[in-house]
C-alpha cells in the first residue's frame, strides 16, 4: 500500500485529524453522527461518563459510556459537502495508520447512526413521528464523485425516479443508496417507520420551498410525494443521509438514519416541541445500540 501525502490526509501538529480534531483511539466504534453541534451535549447527557472530547468548526464531538458500552457522537454541521469531510476522516482514523500514513491491511468497521430532523413529505407522516430511513435520494451528486458509485446504488430505482419525476437533466444525477441492513433491523420496532428519505443540497429551493424565489421545476413535491417504485415511496427531506449511506457503502461501514419528523410540507405544520422529540430518539438509539 501506498504511504497518503501530507497533503492529502492533513494530520494536525497534535497528532489528530485536520477537520474533526479527534485523534486515533479516541473514536469509538460506534459513533452517533447529528446535525446541530448542540445536539452532542443532548446525546452526551445520556453517557455514565465521559473519556475524550474536542471540537473544530462544526465539528464538536465526546467519546463516552452508555450502559456500559463505549460511543462517540460527532456534530457534522448541515449537509453532504461537510459529510464528505466527516465520513473520510472517521474512516482514515481507524483503517489508515497516522504513524506510517498507510492504509492498514485489516479494515474496521464503524456504525454509524445520524439522528436528525427532517420534513415529512406525506400526508400520514405528522411532526414529531420517527422516520428510519430504509434507503437515501442524494440530490447533492456527492457520491458521483467516486469510483464504484454504481456499486452501491440502486440503478433502477434512480432510473425510474428521474423518469416519473420529471427530473431536471441540469442537475446532479441522483443517486440511491440503501442504509445497512443489520443496523436497520436493530432500529426497528413499532415505535418507528421506515421509508426513503432524500438529502438535499439546500433547506429552501432544493427542497422545493418557496420564500421568495420560484422554483425551476414547479411542482416536484407533488410529483416526489405521488411517485412509487415497488413497495417504496419517499417520506422525507432532510441534508445528510445520502452521502452517509454512499461513503458508509463504498468505505464498509455500516450506516442508518433515524429522524425526527419537526414539519409536514403537505400540511404545512410544525412540531410544537421538537426537541422532547429529538431527545426521546437519541435515547432510543442508545438503547438499541447498547444492546
Ligand atoms: O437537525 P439536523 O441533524 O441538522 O438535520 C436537518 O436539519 C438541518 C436543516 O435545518 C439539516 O442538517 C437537516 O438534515
Ligand atoms: O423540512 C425540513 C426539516 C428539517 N430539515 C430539513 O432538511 N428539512
Amino acid at each position: 500500500m501506498e504511504r497518503i501525502a501530507e497533503s492529502e490526509l492533513i494530520i494536525n501538529p497534535d497528532g489528530s485529524v485536520f477537520h474533526l480534531h479527534i485523534k486515533p483511539g479516541e473514536l469509538s466504534d460506534r459513533v452517533i453522527l447529528v446535525g446541530d453541534p448542540g445536539r452532542v451535549e443532548s446525546v452526551a447527557a445520556f453517557f455514565d461518563k465521559v473519556d475524550f472530547e474536542g471540537g473544530n468548526r462544526e465539528f464538536v464531538w465526546k467519546t463516552g459510556v452508555y450502559q456500559g458500552k463505549s460511543f462517540t457522537v460527532l456534530s457534522s454541521g448541515i449537509g453532504t459537502d461537510n459529510i464528505d469531510i466527516v465520513l473520510n476522516e472517521l474512516d482514515a482514523l481507524v483503517n489508515v495508520d497516522f504513524s506510517t500514513r498507510i492504509p492498514k491491511k485489516e479494515h474496521k468497521s464503524l456504525k454509524i447512526v445520524r439522528i436528525g430532523t427532517s420534513g415529512s413529505l406525506q400526508a400520514d407522516l405528522p411532526v414529531d413521528t420517527w422516520l428510519l430511513s430504509e434507503k437515501a435520494i442524494g440530490f447533492d451528486g456527492l457520491l458521483n464523485f467516486y469510483e464504484r458509485r454504481d456499486e452501491v446504488s440502486d440503478l433502477k430505482f434512480e432510473e425510474s425516479f428521474v423518469k416519473s419525476v420529471g427530473f431536471q437533466n441540469n442537475l446532479s444525477a441522483p443517486y440511491v443508496v440503501n442504509g445497512e441492513d443489520e443496523l436497520l433491523k436493530q432500529l426497528d420496532s413499532n415505535a418507528v417507520i421506515k421509508g426513503v428519505t432524500i438529502s438535499a443540497p439546500g433547506f429552501y429551493g432544493p427542497q422545493g420551498r418557496v420564500i421568495r424565489l420560484p422554483l425551476a421545476m414547479k411542482d416536484i413535491n407533488e410529483r416526489i410525494t405521488a411517485f412509487r417504485y415497488n413497495d417504496f415511496r419517499i417520506t422525507n427531506y432532510e441534508m445528510e443521509c445520502s452521502a452517509i449511506y454512499g461513503l458508509s457503502a463504498l468505505l464498509g461501514h455500516q450506516a442508518a438514519t433515524v429522524c425526527a419528523i419537526i414539519a409536514n410540507r403537505l400540511a404545512g405544520t410544525y412540531s410544537k416541541d421538537y426537541k422532547v422529540v429529538v431527545n426521546r430518539l437519541i435515547e432510543y438509539v442508545l438503547n438499541a445500540l447498547a444492546k
